[in-house]
Order: structure tokens, then C-alpha cells, then sequence
């Protein structure tokens, strides 16, 4: 199996359901949303785009058919896509706009098979951030663990002692929903 991902996060998560991915292969996919781009179909199109990129190097390379898989997660506040923050001014700016508000985080999960059919999955988590002061906004960014992600934090790190509800997939908001992965890879005969 392929992993068509950079992020740290999904390796350790594919671990936890015991499944070390043969290969890791950072694609250099332009996340740039298009105009009015909505945040379903943009996830949607990213993790898409992500998996191709690493079936085509696959192929390329000469590689036997195997499994490759992507994922794309976007925090998205209403119909508006936050950014992946890589920088302070960008973090900042998305923990303001969470800050006392729910927000919902999508996950789309892309799996190609060895016989060349692909599944895909969307998968939707609500987080709602309570009100934080300027301080608290500040000492989370000193912090450091909202670099690179979606929105600005990260819900596995200092964001959670503000955040007081989620619904749905934990796994899903840190980058891969395993319930629904491990059904994917299930539906195309992989044993989880
Ligand atoms: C909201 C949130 C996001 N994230 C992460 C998950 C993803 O890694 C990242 C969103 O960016 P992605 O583009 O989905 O992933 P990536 O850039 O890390 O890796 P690649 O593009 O190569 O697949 O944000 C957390 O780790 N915790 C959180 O609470």
C-alpha cells in the first residue's frame, strides 16, 4: 500500500488499526481552492488529485498495481474553506473566527485497488471551540502544534482544553476517519 499523504497524522492513525504502508509519497498537489469552491467538493477534488499524483509516480516508476490511498481535511465555517495555517497571522486569524463558534471538518478519503476500481468516502465531524480571550489565543499559538494544519489547530494538541463538543469521527478531524477507511479498505478485500 501507498500512503499519498505528507501529514505525520495518518501514518500514526493507520497504525493504530495495524497498517504500515509498504510506501509514503508526498504529493506536490496545488491546494489552492477555485472561486467559490465549496468545501465538500473541494476535499473531494484535493484527495482525488492527490491519489492520482501517486498512481501516476507509481506507474511510472514501474511499481506493481497495489493500493494507494489519500485523504484531504478542511475545516470549513459555513461555506467558507479556512486555510492550513503556516503562519502565525493565518493561525490566528482562523482561531478568531472559531473562537465561540461550531464548526465542521471534512474528511475525504480516496482509496484506489490493485484491480483499478477506487472508493471514496466524505466524512463529516461538527467541533465547536468555547470563547477564548486574546491570552488563550496567544499561548495557543506559542504553542506551535497549529503549523500545517487545517484551520489553525489541532485537536489532538493544546486546542483541545477549548474545545467543548464534537460530533462524530475523533480520527476524522486529526486527518483520517478509521471507521471509514477501514470499511473502505475492507470493501476491496483488504483484511483489517
Ligand atoms: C483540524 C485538524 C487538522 N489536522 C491536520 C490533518 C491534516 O494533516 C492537516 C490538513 O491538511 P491536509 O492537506 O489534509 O494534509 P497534509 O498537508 O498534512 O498532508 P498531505 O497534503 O500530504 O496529505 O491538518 C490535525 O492534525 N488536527 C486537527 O485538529
Amino acid at each position: 500500500m501507498i500512503l499519498a499523504s505528507a501529514s505525520p497524522r495518518r501514518r500514526d492513525l493507520l497504525a493504530q488499526i495495524g497498517i504500515v504502508p509498504d510506501a509514503v509519497l508526498a504529493t506536490d498537489t496545488d491546494e489552492t481552492p477555485r472561486r467559490d469552491e465549496l468545501p465538500r467538493p473541494y476535499a473531494q477534488r484535493i484527495a482525488r488529485t492527490k491519489a492520482a499524483s501517486a498512481l501516476t509516480l507509481r506507474r511510472d516508476a514501474g511499481g506493481a498495481p497495489g493500493f494507494v490511498l489519500a485523504a484531504d481535511t478542511v475545516v470549513a465555517l459555513g461555506r467558507r474553506i479556512l486555510p492550513k495555517a503556516d503562519d502565525t497571522t493565518t493561525a490566528r486569524h482562523c482561531l478568531e473566527l472559531l473562537s465561540g463558534r461550531r464548526h465542521t471538518v471534512i474528511t475525504a478519503v480516496v482509496l484506489h485497488a490493485p484491480d483499478g476500481g477506487r472508493s471514496e468516502r466524505l466524512v463529516e465531524s461538527v467541533v465547536a471551540f468555547n470563547r477564548m480571550t486574546v491570552d488563550q489565543i496567544d499561548a495557543l499559538l506559542a504553542g506551535g502544534d497549529w503549523s500545517g494544519k487545517a484551520g489553525g489547530y489541532a485537536i489532538q494538541g493544546h486546542a483541545a482544553a477549548h474545545i467543548r463538543f464534537l460530533s462524530g469521527s475523533h480520527s476524522n478531524v486529526v486527518g483520517l476517519p478509521l471507521f471509514e477507511t477501514a470499511q473502505l479498505l475492507r470493501g476491496r478485500g483488504w483484511a483489517v
